[in-house]
């Protein structure tokens, strides 16, 4: 291993001839739309497309709820499993197959082995945007580079390359979902070139090939109590998913978030891509552009930041920003996170990770997240606001821990980029407007069955009661066989007054920032970010509690 040669550009990169192509997949779990994958196959006589399992992901989390919890919640990872089980199919049916393999300690260690031992030529991977990514890419970039090795890694998990749009905005981050528009233009189109054949994948030498293996397999224990979830991994679901959700035009064309019902689990208000997105089973540049064809064909539709294709761009919104902010998964440290002396209570975070404030409407998301690992936008809006400005005033760090490990959409720069907004540290600031835990789910479901299905003790409680059980009288308890403080919790906090009180810290929190305790210009009485910046998101809504606005 001598100096490292220059990486080759893309243009010559994509059309290089080499003896063999490695196709590196992490996301972009998908054969559509993959500028990877189509790059290897058509320069490359020899074509391995590899998995690398991530110890990372399946490592004991000493956040967990119970010991030896990995990281990656179970629904997640079952989610994954099924997609590689459906790609390897897919490039079954192309003459090739899928190699996963298991990283010991190290996903890098594992890539850099098997360059070196299958003699690979050219190295192609989607690029990625995650600080853990982009560390775990360097290794492997850096052993590619001195061993003469080309790479190929194009932008394809997102509409655009946030570092373009960094460029275009000055260097920095556009931090307004308006500007942020304004710089990006147009996305490309997604590559959809039909082909019916994958060169052969050459010798394996000396590796052990092996099908993607089940859950038990990777220490998940006993599953037989488990739920298992409505959504199935893969590209082929994903496919099918997305052409469901457009082929109702009229709904495609009058989506407008926030409207719709959180509380809608039969069949979900919003497309239930999120997963699909994540992994990369779907193209977001796909998905994207068939949007467009549908508003074509329609006389009008909803546009940014409300609409569907706005969703998407939302998603690159939080991409952008977040690669372009030094620690933005945290509150120190991060230049565009208000500074906020969040409390400590182990007691009322644990109650809330585990479905169990008292307060049905929150613990029924929580029980949804668990079980599911999908909620809807506005049902994550409630319990992110009641675990921090809104009544429990715990930092947003530790809700994004539960999420970034239980949701099977779990995305590092959406979910930290939510956690912000949530909290009002960062793109959001409206701190006063607070979602009621009674009457915000009460407007979408008085009769309460997403409550009755999430928590089945409380369904026989009459509907006058189901949002606020402590309130009915012991006979409608012992009638219903749910006795409030024995068998569901009585609430851990009044919401009144808590959140009263967290109004006040937020008051204060944000006064000392003005101070200096931050360089951050959130103000919510800046208009013109308003108009943008809280369209699509939250709800201007009468069950909020509110209180009369103060400046920030
Ligand atoms: C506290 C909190 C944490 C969140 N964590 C995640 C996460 O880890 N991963 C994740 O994908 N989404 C996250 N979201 C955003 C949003 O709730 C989900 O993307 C959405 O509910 C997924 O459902 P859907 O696919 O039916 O969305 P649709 O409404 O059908 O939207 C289509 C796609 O647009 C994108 N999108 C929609 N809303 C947003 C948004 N607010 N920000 C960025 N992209 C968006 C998603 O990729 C989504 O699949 C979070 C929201 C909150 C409030």
């Amino acid at each position: 291993v001598g100096d490292p040669p220059p990486l080759m550009d893309a243009a010559t990169a994509a059309t290089a001839t080499a003896a063999a192509a490695l196709v590196w997949f992490r996301k972009g779990l998908r054969v559509h739309d993959n500028p990877a994958l189509d790059a290897a196959r058509r320069s490359a006589a020899r074509v391995y497309p590899v998995f690398v399992l991530d110890p990372r992901y399946l490592r004991p989390d000493p956040a967990a709820p119970s010991p030896g919890s990995a990281r990656a919640g179970v629904a997640r990872v079952r989610f994954l499993l099924e997609s590689l089980r459906d790609l390897d199919a897919r490039l079954r049916r192309l003459g090739s197959r899928l190699l996963v393999l298991r990283a010991r300690d190290d996903v890098s260690d594992a890539v850099c082995a098997a360059l070196k031992d299958w003699n690979i030529g050219k190295l192609c991977f989607e690029s990625d945007t995650e600080p853990y990514a982009l560390a775990r890419d360097k290794r492997v970039t850096d052993f590619a580079a001195a061993s003469g090795i080309e790479v190929f890694s194009p932008v394809s998990h997102t509409l655009f390359d946030p570092a373009e749009i960094i460029e275009k905005n000055g260097g920095r981050p556009p931090l307004t979902y308006q500007s942020f528009v304004a710089t990006a233009g147009e996305p490309p189109k997604p590559v959809m070139e039909k082909y019916s054949e994958l060169p052969p994948i050459g010798d394996t030498g000396g590796y052990e090939l092996l099908p993607v293996p089940k859950l038990e397999e990777l220490g998940y224990g006993d599953l037989s109590q488990e739920y298992i979830p409505p959504f199935r991994g893969g590209e082929t679901e994903a496919l099918k998913r997305m052409r469901e959700s457009l082929q109702d035009k009229e709904w495609v064309a009058k989506f407008e978030k926030p409207k719709g019902d959180p509380s809608a689990f039969l069949k979900p208000a919003t497309t239930v891509l999120s997963p699909y997105l994540k992994f990369g089973c779907l193209s977001a540049r796909y998905f994207y552009h068939c949007i467009q064809d549908v508003y074509r064909s329609t006389k009008t539709h909803t546009k940014p930041p409300v609409s569907l294709a706005g969703q998407l761009l939302w998603r690159d919104f939080f991409y952008t920003v977040s690669f372009g902010t030094p620690n933005f998964h945290q509150m120190e440290g991060n230049k565009i996170c208000k500074q906020i002396p969040w409390r400590e209570n182990g007691e009322l975070f644990v109650a809330w990770r585990d479905g169990r404030t008292g307060y049905p409407w929150i613990d029924a998301i929580m029980i949804q997240l668990r079980k599911w690992g999908w909620m809807h936008h506005l049902a994550r809006h409630s319990v992110a606001c009641f675990l921090t400005r809104g009544d429990l005033y715990i930092h947003w760090e530790q809700g994004r821990d539960v999420f970034e490990r239980l949701l099977i959409d779990s995305d590092w720069a959406i979910n930290n980029g939510n956690w912000l907004w949530l909290s009002c540290s960062s793109f959001f600031y409206q701190y006063h407007r607070i979602y009621s835990p009674i009457s915000f789910g009460k407007k979408y479901d008085p009769n309460g069955d997403y409550i009755r299905h999430f928590i089945p003790v409380l369904k026989d409680m009459p509907k006058e009661y189901i949002y606020e059980p402590w309130t009915a009288p012991l006979s409608v308890q012992e009638k219903a066989r749910c006795i409030v403080g024995k068998d569901y919790p009585k609430p851990v906090v009044d919401h009144e007054a808590a959140s009263k009180e967290c109004r006040k810290r937020m008051e204060e929190a944000y006064a000392s920032n003005r101070l200096g305790g931050n360089p951050v210009k959130g103000n919510s009485s800046n208009s013109s970010r308003r108009k943008f910046s809280d369209g699509g998101q939250d709800v201007p809504d009468s069950s909020m509690s509110k209180q009369p606005r103060k400046r920030s």
